[in-house]
């Protein structure tokens, strides 16, 4: 990376936590706060105890349950997920051992990691922010450098609060004018990544940014963020602006009185320098951009709602071509089929992408007023027990419930199928998570990626559907 004259926001990020060069393009960062969940949390803890080496500072460290918990309501620690009371159990007594706080199943700030970091204010812009968790990427969206780590890793950061990090390269991803009506940040990336490919931003570094990315909401750009690994990236960023500092305000972790002032003044010089250098530049005109879904088993499989199934015999590439084949499969969609219409038999809007309140006020606009299609199993789960909480206070539960909806306690859930859970008889279903793997979502079940529009549009009708023939009313 370049040191000196003009610099990106990555590298200002960087040089603000580098405790020391460790050469062949390595430094040692200085680690802000580290998020532990259950799944992987408990083994980091484990691990460092055993070694006889006690938690740096524990106060740098927080948790929370979200992934092997059940979100029925009315839930206990019985969850449904095999063996998941024995790993809850290891993750609250390593915790409560080394003086670890974590939001628990009934704690008012529980929800998905990546979730309530941002919303409670402890994930702060120009942070270095780890976890063990792969999509610790979408804190990106409030301007803070935050990635996915191993055990191992999590165990450097518990002893250390450093970490070891080899340079990423540096991207760009600039995209210009204005979003259509019934797009999203959802969208958006959907269509960088099938445009690119899923390796697209292998180990990079990206710095979203241009007129669609300042026109966006925190929470939008935190959806954005959160599948830049789905783009093969290491993590993705968005300069922290106005909005930024509009959205940080009165957290409850959030600087207050006398810090705040001196907090603000620095997120403001959170940009890349006019000349930065970058190795990789991607420029999208955001009004080509139409509500996306995908037909297959990856993020890159994804195409405009008014477009029809790809035909392998058109690919060249053998192992593309073998892989379009394989999802085709998979997924049972006939190449020269329209996407839009093909029946669903479930619909979920949750996870870390998008359960956010914005995504569940949106949800309901389409929602309000009319009833969910005969048939169809659908799921809706706040990503965090304040995102519940404000939805049922604006009274967004009673139009998802009346709708047909089913209304969750917060958690990851169906997104991985990890509670145990499963959407019943049902195969094909719209999703507003981040990953269409293979029985990513249950065995078997074929899952299409979409906005939370295109999920409650889709389950009104019963299939595919167009979020702009679903108008507010
Ligand atoms: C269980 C966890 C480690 C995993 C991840 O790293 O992303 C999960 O959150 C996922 O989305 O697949
Ligand atoms: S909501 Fe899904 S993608 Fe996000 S952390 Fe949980 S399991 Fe992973």
């Amino acid at each position: 990376m370049v040191q000196s004259g003009p610099i990106s926001l990555v590298e200002k990020l960087w040089n603000a936590h580098k405790v020391a060069d460790l050469g062949d393009d390595t430094a040692l960062l200085h680690i802000d706060r580290l998020f532990l969940h259950e799944r992987s949390g408990g083994r980091m803890l484990q691990g460092v105890a055993s070694s006889g080496r006690p938690v740096y500072d524990p106060s740098m460290v927080i948790g929370t349950v979200d992934h092997i918990i059940d979100t029925d309501p009315g839930r206990t620690d019985r969850t449904k997920f095999p063996g998941g009371p024995e790993f809850i159990k290891q993750f609250r007594d390593g915790a409560a051992a080394a003086g670890v706080g974590v939001f628990d199943i009934d704690h008012p700030y529980q929800g998905i990691v990546h979730v309530i970091a941002p919303e409670l204010g402890i994930a702060q812009p120009g942070m270095t922010l780890v976890c063990g968790d792969s999509h610790t990427c979408t804190m990106g969206g409030i301007g803070a450098l935050a990635w996915g780590i191993g055990i191992t890793q999590g165990e450097h950061v518990l002893s250390t609060q450093c970490l070891a990090v080899k340079k990423p390269r540096l991207m760009r991803v600039a995209f210009e004018g204005a979003l259509l009506p019934g797009v999203t940040a959802k969208d958006m990336i959907l269509y960088l990544i099938s445009q690119y490919g899923a390796r697209g931003g292998e180990g990079a570094a990206i710095e979203f940014c241009g007129s669609a990315i300042r026109d966006l909401s925190c929470e939008a750009r935190m959806t954005l963020c959160n599948m830049a690994v789905e783009f093969g990236a290491w993590t993705g960023v968005v300069a922290p602006d106005e909005k930024t500092i509009a959205f940080m305000r009165d957290r409850p972790f959030s600087p207050q009185q006398d810090y705040n002032q001196a907090a603000e003044a620095w997120w403001l010089t959170l940009h890349s320098d006019e000349g930065a250098v970058f190795d990789h530049d991607i420029r999208i005109d955001a009004s080509a951009i139409a509500p996306q879904v995908t037909w297959g088993t990856s993020s890159e499989q994804s195409m405009g709602i008014g477009g029809t199934i790809p035909d392998p015999g058109g690919i060249i590439d053998p192992v593309a071509k073998a892989s379009a084949e394989k999802a085709l499969r998979y997924t049972g969609v006939v190449p020269g089929e329209p996407i839009a219409g093909l029946p669903i038999e479930a619909a979920f809007i949750g996870s870390c992408t998008n359960s956010r309140i914005e995504d569940l006020r949106a949800a309901a606009g389409i929602l309000r007023g009319r009833h969910i299609a005969k048939g169809v199993k659908a799921i809706c789960v706040p990503g965090s027990t304040p995102v519940k909480r404000q939805a049922e206070a604006e009274g967004l539960d009673r139009i998802f419930v009346e709708s047909g909806f089913e209304w969750r306690e917060a958690g990851c859930s169906l997104c991985f199928y990890a509670g145990g859970d499963s959407f019943g008889d049902a195969r094909r279903v719209i999703s507003s998570t981040n990953r269409n793997f293979e029985n990513r979502q249950g065995v078997g079940v074929r899952s299409h990626l979409a906005s939370p529009l295109t999920v409650a549009a889709s389950a009104i009708a019963g299939h595919i559907a167009d979020p702009r023939d679903y108008p507010v009313q």
